[in-house]
């Protein structure tokens, strides 16, 4: 599913207007597909109360207040600006909504709103959408500071109002949506950090537009589904040379978990062969964790035998890490990642990955990118989308910027969003298995943007699944992820159990 900026939907709209689909043709699904959507959090005996402003997003409120009417609910709509605003598609619905003997309430003061709250269970916000500029003015600020503060259910159609569709806006005043039907496709800011809260739970209603003639957009989300269709097949003729031999180049005296847990997670991903190159001290901590791993000294270890490597995880930050990191990255000819501590001591010398011919792979969480970039962590959240593209495209690498929504951004810009996992994952280690999980899958998938996709889907959607069966969101460990990805790859395909 694609995942589009404010402009892109209204490159969208034009579109389906060029193939012969009508702005008003256009509202009357989108609205209907949204009071569809709606109602399925709504009780027959709900009164309900339609805010409708003053573009686009209210005319879909003229056509959802009209259709829940037919539906039989009790549904009053209030139209939040004078008449002389309502225009064009808006103002054909609303003589529409008029013509079939409804009558549009107007909210005239502040009073107003109070006695319409009084009076609701369901606040469905279909004032503003994705036209919003700037910071709410009224009377939509003090309508938006009423339903926050009145106890109803408050749904919102496509972006709850105040909310910007793109990323970079930090200060805005917006409604507090309990749940968003969103219109076509999810906007940048049902993924950000500042503003995805603010949607509550969402979903994506179809309204028509003929996805022949949609703009081409680089950017969708990547689901379990994505996973199913793309996932490598284990053939039965296969040996254990088919499935990748890896080197994971991490751990310390002091930190011999991460190498374990990423070389376990790879394992558990379906590697063939993993070797660990770490501090000789560490062997023995790491090796009861991982028995089918085996080990290599980092002073001679071999970097060209290798499908795939992973480093950096519990290294530390020293000169010694970094000399470490510089050698990888000079010397390493196939697929590289990079995570972690390695992340940290790459800052130096970033330039040499621009030379690198096979797929270089960074990881970082918001601090390591904002470390890695000199911004702030807060300008990464503010717009993950396009710092992580001007990253990946300007080192050439893929860039897997985690978090929530964990973004994965292709050398040539294409990005793919994540949504799986919880606030179990927020613990230390979680990082290290992903890297494991991805390493395997850098080194068996075809594409390797769909593979990279594909493992941090794994991962989050293994903490769901190991959530829901036992573990909380408080106990979760990252051994626990690990160990639930038999579980997972048996619920993903018949073809490997
Ligand atoms: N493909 C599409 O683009 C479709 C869009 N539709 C709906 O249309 C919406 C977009 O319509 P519009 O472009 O009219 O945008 P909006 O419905 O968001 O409204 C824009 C209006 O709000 C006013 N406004 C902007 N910022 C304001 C602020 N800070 N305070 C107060 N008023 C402000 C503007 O002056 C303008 O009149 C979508 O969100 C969606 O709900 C659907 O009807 C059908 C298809
Ligand atoms: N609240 C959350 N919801 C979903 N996934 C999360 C959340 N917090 C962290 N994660 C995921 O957990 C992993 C954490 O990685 P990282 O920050 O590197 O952890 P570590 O410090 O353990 O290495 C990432 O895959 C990230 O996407
Ligand atoms: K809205």
């Amino acid at each position: 599913m694609d995942i589009v900026t404010a402009q892109e939907m209204y490159e969208r709209d034009q579109a389906a207007a060029e193939a012969g689909l009508a702005g008003t043709m256009l509202m009357e699904n989108a609205g209907r597909a949204a009071a569809y959507d709606l109602v399925k959090h709504i009780q027959k005996s709900d009164r309900i109360i339609v805010w409708i402003g003053a573009g686009s997003n209210g005319g879909d409120g003229f056509v959802i207040a009209r259709t829940l009417l037919n539906l039989g609910y009790t549904a009053e709509a209030v139209q939040v600006v004078p008449d002389e605003k309502i225009k064009g598609d808006a103002a054909v619905h609303k003589q529409i909504f008029q013509a079939s003997g409804h009558t549009v309430k107007k909210w005239t003061d502040v009073e107003d709103a109070e006695g319409y709250l009084l009076r609701a269970d369901v606040s469905i916000d279909a004032m503003l959408g994705i036209g919003v500029q700037g910071d709410l003015r009224e009377p939509y600020k003090q309508i938006v500071q009423h339903c926050n503060e009145a106890s109803l259910l408050r749904l919102a159609v496509d972006l709850p109002t105040g909310v910007p569709a793109d990323e970079g806006v930090e200060e805005f005043t917006a409604y507090k949506a309990d749940y968003t039907s969103v219109i076509e496709a999810p906007k940048l800011s049902a993924f950000l950090q500042h503003t995805q809260p603010w949607y509550g739970q969402w979903s994506v209603v179809e309204i028509g537009i003929p996805s022949q003639v949609s703009p081409a957009v680089r950017r969708s989300m990547w689901t379990v589904e994505d996973v199913k269709r793309t996932l490598p097949s284990r053939d039965d003729h296969s040996h254990k040379g088919s499935h990748g031999k890896g080197l994971v180049i991490g751990g310390s005296l002091l930190m011999p978990g991460s190498a374990a847990m990423t070389s376990r997670a790879a394992l558990r991903s379906g590697a063939g062969l993993i070797a660990i190159a770490t501090e000789e001290g560490a062997v023995p901590s790491i090796s009861p964790y991982v028995q089918e791993a085996t080990f290599v000294e980092r002073e001679t270890m071999e970097l060209s035998a290798y499908d795939g490597v992973a480093a950096g995880m519990g290294i530390g930050r020293g000169a010694d890490a970094r000399a470490l990191v510089h050698h990888v990255v000079t010397h390493t000819k196939g697929p590289l990642l990079i995570d972690a501590d390695g992340l940290y001591v790459l800052k130096d010398f970033l330039g040499k990955l621009e030379k690198r011919e096979e797929p270089t792979i960074l990881t970082p969480h918001p601090g390591e990118f904002a470390h890695l970039t000199g911004r702030s962590i807060k300008d990464v959240l503010l717009s993950p989308f396009s710092l992580a593209e001007a990253f990946a495209r300007r080192y050439g690498v893929y860039l897997v910027l985690k978090g929530p929504s964990t973004i994965i951004t292709a050398p040539d810009g294409e990005q793919r969003v994540d949504v799986t996992g919880n606030s179990g994952l927020a613990k230390g280690g979680s990082g290290d298995a992903l890297a494991g999980i991805l390493l395997t899958m850098l080194m068996q998938s075809e594409s390797m943007l769909d593979g990279l996709s594909s493992g941090c889907v794994l991962h989050g959607h293994t903490a769901d699944r190991v959530v829901q069966q036992g573990r909380s969101k408080v106990d979760l460990l990252a051994t626990d992820v690990i160990e639930g990805l038999p579980g997972t790859f048996r619920t993903l395909s018949s073809s490997i159990t």
